[in-house]
């Protein structure tokens, strides 16, 4: 069988499972604030909910940062579908070298290769006992979300968003600790708020001491890399997010400024209320 059916027949059977014991209904309208899945609800309220969420946005929004937090508050899962990119390709497998060219010219990879890395994952998660999910950079086409969408039911869509200019030095920031896997950014953003837009304030994410001389970045994160998956974002994922407006499941979030400043703001959004949230905020 061709690894499409293969891995579509997989997302059929695993979609019995992934809808038993969903907590939130579907939304009922198509406003741009989701109500009814982001009922509000304590940390320990949610955590007994297998959310199923989605987050979008470009390359350096932010995605990883913020879908790691919420799964580690509501412990659910987060997978993000670039990790299972880069360990298929650190795994010399045979389909390294072609996923390392595509990966490294700032395209998308086929929605046959990514489903069947999401599918495996997700088998593997179900195995252990794992539901629910947050899932970050997927959907990245309107074939993704289509597919998704015939196999579960995602309650919320959050589309992170920042300027253009920040994105870049985003990416350009960023590091991961070669030893520990820790994520940081190194780029200090100050951004003064010319031609209508706002001012933006982004402090760098330093590494601990013993992190900094083990520092790596990614392949695809140089300037025309990322400018490059900027252009694809806008054009093969930008619809993605009409897909989910249209269904009333996207709750856009613009980010007002670093983690301290943006997390808390973000919990409000998704009606979380969390009596640690000083206190997450500033780990
Ligand atoms: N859903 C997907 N569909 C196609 N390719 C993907 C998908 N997710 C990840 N990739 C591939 O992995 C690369 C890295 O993904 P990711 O870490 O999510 O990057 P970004 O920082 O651009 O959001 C992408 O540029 C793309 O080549």
């Amino acid at each position: 069988m061709a690894v499409w059916s293969r891995a579509v027949v997989r997302w059929r059977c695993r979609a019995t499972n992934l809808t038993r014991g969903f907590c939130y209904k579907p939304f009922e309208n198509n406003l741009k604030v989701p109500p009814a899945a982001v009922s509000p609800a304590s940390c320990r309220e949610a955590k007994g909910r297998n959310v199923r969420w989605v987050f979008l946005g470009c390359p350096g929004v932010g995605k990883g940062t913020y879908a790691a937090r919420l799964s580690k508050l509501l412990g659910v899962p987060h997978i993000a579908t670039g990790d299972l990119v880069r360990q298929e390709l650190s795994s010399h497998g045979p389909l390294a070298s072609q996923l390392a060219d595509i990966v490294n010219q700032g395209q998308l990879i086929s929605d046959e290769i990514v489903i069947d890395l999401l599918s495996k994952r997700l088998e593997a998660g179900e195995s252990k006992g794992e539901t629910g999910f947050i899932l970050d950079g997927f959907p990245r086409t309107i074939r993704q979300a289509e597919i998704l969408e015939g196999v579960t039911d995602i309650d919320v869509v959050i589309n992170l968003k920042l300027r253009e200019d920040a994105l870049i030095a985003k990416c350009l920031g960023r590091r991961t600790c070669s030893e520990c896997a820790g994520n940081y950014n190194v780029a200090c953003i100050d951004m003064k708020g010319e031609d209508g837009k706002t001012r933006m304030y982004m402090p760098p994410l330093l590494p601990p001491l013993h992190c900094e001389t083990k520092l790596i970045m990614r392949s695809d994160d140089t300037e025309n890399v990322v400018k490059e998956r900027l252009r694809i974002y806008h054009e093969m994922s930008q619809p993605v997010e009409d897909f989910y407006r249209m269904r009333g499941k996207l709750l856009e979030f613009d980010l007002p400024g670093g983690i301290p400043e943006s997390w808390p703001k973000l919990l409000q959004a998704l009606n979380i209320y969390d009596d640690e949230d000083k206190k997450s905020a500033a780990a």
